[in-house]
């Protein structure tokens, strides 16, 4: 017999689901706030950031607005010919309609290769900027690594990397050069009119003048109801992606439904976001086409008896000047208001930027040769490592995860970091491969300052193999050979001999060509940690950094996978962080915990005499 319900549980089971419904909506619309970071970028920051990177831009930027600018100059050309040729049309001119013509004729060709450079100029200066732009911020993730993921979705850096860079393309071609030269190009095609025909100029500018306050009502809406809707759909992307990676999670308990009516209200928040959008950039342009069509009836009713009768061509072409003049007075007022968009979106752009916080500064040594002559010579049997009076807090107002930490490793030797879960093992091996600074101390390999060596140079240096493997989506040996694509084809054999992927490669569809990866062919946890051996082995590296390479495996699959390693760490220095104690085995190796940031000495690998796998000292 079912089971009958409470109704006050039921009414209770349905609040909390709103509830929970209602968290997860303002979700999509939260900022993210960085640990030891400062939270929401100001206009300043803003502000200072695009100037920046403008400053980078600035031959193309500068190219643009002068050639905007000639272009303007080209089109009072090329619009006081059409007027004088419709005049002498009308007064039956011949001679002055043909020299019109002509002009005419020159003036749009000119325009022509105006726009042309316009648009290269500015079509190239976006490229470049978006260029830079990913570069430093792929620079960034090499520096940080996988320290950003610890308080930046993946997904939302992808965001970044691909879809918001892509969309400054609109700031940089739209919005920098209409912004840039509107007031000038308006001002312009102002004074000439005036100049041509006094009263209809002086009407036009009245109509041009009023309009700024419609705009900047309508335009500031706009821009913020575009940059609210283009974080929502990011944000929204960014939790689309993190709950297909937790699909299993999301099934097994049983939520498949909520979830799927959170992102049904989510999108429709973003929907809602989008007609609001839509409606506020059509206000804009109604309030500009409204003040356009009021300036030409009225422009047309106070010089109609000058058109009607069109007895002097001088004073005709000058009423027909100020008509045709009367869109093109309001051109760069429009083609402004549509770029609002883009502002908005190199806004929200230059915000996420600025949140990522500024780049961990560069090695202070950057003369050609300088570097190389600082790079540690690794030994035959691997490099020493030491940590100096280190120190590292996540964020301000937080325990210290490392407090003086003081750690030498003899080249060759194997340091193996124990202790529970948070006390700071990771965060041990992340500040050795420098993904993030200490606040005091220092650490060496080979005796040099890795504060003082590029990302490129340090990581060279390194061979690194996590928790849990990631596979690429593409064959076993494209997988394998991303340690090192240059290896021989011996080099490679050697490494599946070594990392024991040899062992399972019969029983794969298409052996080394098997397709795995997401949507390729699933590895159980220990092959894929036999994959990221085999890399390791043929990146070569003189450091070798583990990081739980067990954990999640079973202890016949551990025992394996430590068999394999013990092969991979000969003639290297180790250090590795794992819960397990089954690496106590291994000979020689030095054995630390680490207890509230401070080392704790548990077994002593050192060996005397002159074996230089002599261990490490705590
Ligand atoms: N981004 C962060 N901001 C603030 N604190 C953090 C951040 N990342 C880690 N921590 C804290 O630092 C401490 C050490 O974390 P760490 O990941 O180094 O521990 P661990 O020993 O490797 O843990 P485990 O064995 O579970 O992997 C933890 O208390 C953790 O909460």
């Amino acid at each position: 017999m079912p089971r009958q319900q409470d109704p006050a549980h039921k009414t209770k089971t349905m609040r909390g689901e709103n509830a929970y419904r209602r968290r997860m909506i303002k979700d999509e619309t939260r900022e993210t706030a960085a640990p030891n970071r400062k939270s929401t970028p100001d206009r300043a920051q803003i502000k200072a950031w695009h100037r920046a990177q403008g400053r980078e831009n600035r031959l193309a930027i500068g190219c643009n607005i002068l050639a905007g600018l000639a272009d303007t100059l080209a089109m009072l050309w090329q619009g006081w010919e059409l007027a004088l040729f419709v005049a002498a049309l009308l007064n039956r001119t011949a001679a002055d309609h043909l020299e019109a013509l002509l002009g005419f004729l020159a003036a749009s060709v000119l325009r022509i290769f105006l726009g042309w450079l316009q648009d290269r100029s500015i079509v190239h200066g976006g490229q470049q900027a978006r260029r830079r732009l990913r570069s430093s911020l792929l620079k960034r993730l090499q520096q940080e690594g996988p320290a950003l993921l610890r308080w930046q979705h993946s997904a939302m850096l992808g965001t970044l990397l691909g879809e918001r860079i892509e969309a400054l393309e609109g700031y940089y071609t739209q919005w920098r050069p209409a912004s840039a030269s509107w007031i000038v190009a308006q001002g312009l095609i102002l004074a000439a009119v005036i100049w041509v025909a006094p009263r209809a100029g002086l009407v036009l500018a009245g109509f041009c003048l009023t309009l700024p306050a419609f705009q900047a009502f309508f335009g500031i809406a706009t821009a913020r109801a575009s940059r609210r809707e283009f974080l929502a759909m990011a944000r929204l992307q960014t939790r689309f992606l993190d709950r297909m990676q937790g699909l299993a999670t999301i099934v097994l308990a049983g939520r498949i439904e909520s979830e799927a009516q959170v992102m049904e209200q989510a999108m429709t928040s973003l929907r809602r976001r989008t007609v609001k959008v839509l409606r506020l950039a059509f206000l804009t342009s109604a309030a500009t086409d409204f003040a356009m069509v009021g300036a030409l009836v009225t422009i047309v009713i106070s010089e109609s008896h000058v058109l009607m009768h069109h007895q002097d061509l001088s004073r005709t072409s000058a009423a027909l000047f100020a008509v045709f003049m009367v869109p093109e007075a309001f051109g760069p007022v429009r083609r402004m208001a549509a770029a609002y968009q883009d502002r908005a979106r190199g806004k929200a752009m230059a915000e996420a930027v600025i949140e990522l916080g500024p780049l961990p500064p560069p090695p202070p040594l950057v003369e050609e040769g300088a570097e190389s002559a600082l790079l540690p010579r690794p030994e035959a049997w691997g490099l020493s490592v030491d940590f100096k009076d280190v120190s590292y807090r996540w964020a301000e107002g937080q325990p210290e995860v490392l407090d003086d930490v003081t750690l030498h490793v003899q080249p060759g030797g194997i340091l193996i970091i124990e202790g529970t879960s948070g006390v700071g093992k990771t965060t041990l091996l992340e500040l050795l491969i420098g993904f993030i600074q200490p606040q005091s101390g220092k650490i060496l390999l080979g005796g040099a300052d890795i504060a003082l060596l590029s990302p490129t140079s340090l990581t060279e240096l390194i061979a690194w193999i996590g928790q849990k493997p990631v596979l690429f989506s593409g064959s076993l040996e494209e997988n394998i050979l991303f340690g090192n694509p240059q290896a021989t084809p011996e080099t490679l054999a050697e490494a599946l001999q070594a990392s024991g992927v040899a062992a399972f490669l019969d029983q794969l569809p298409a052996g080394l060509q098997t397709r795995v990866g997401e949507g390729g062919y699933g590895l159980s946890g220990g092959q894929a940690q036999r994959v990221a051996i085999a890399r390791a082995w043929l990146k070569n590296a003189p450091l070798l950094v583990l990081d739980e390479p067990t954990a999640h495996l079973d202890a016949e699959a551990e025992a394996g996978i430590v068999q394999a390693l013990e092969a991979l760490m000969r003639s290297r220095t180790v250090v590795l962080a794992t819960h397990s104690t089954a690496f106590r085995q291994l000979s020689h190796a030095q054995c630390i915990s680490l207890q509230h940031g401070k080392v704790v000495f548990l077994q002593d690998g050192t060996r005397s005499g002159t074996d230089p796998r002599k261990g490490a000292q705590a």
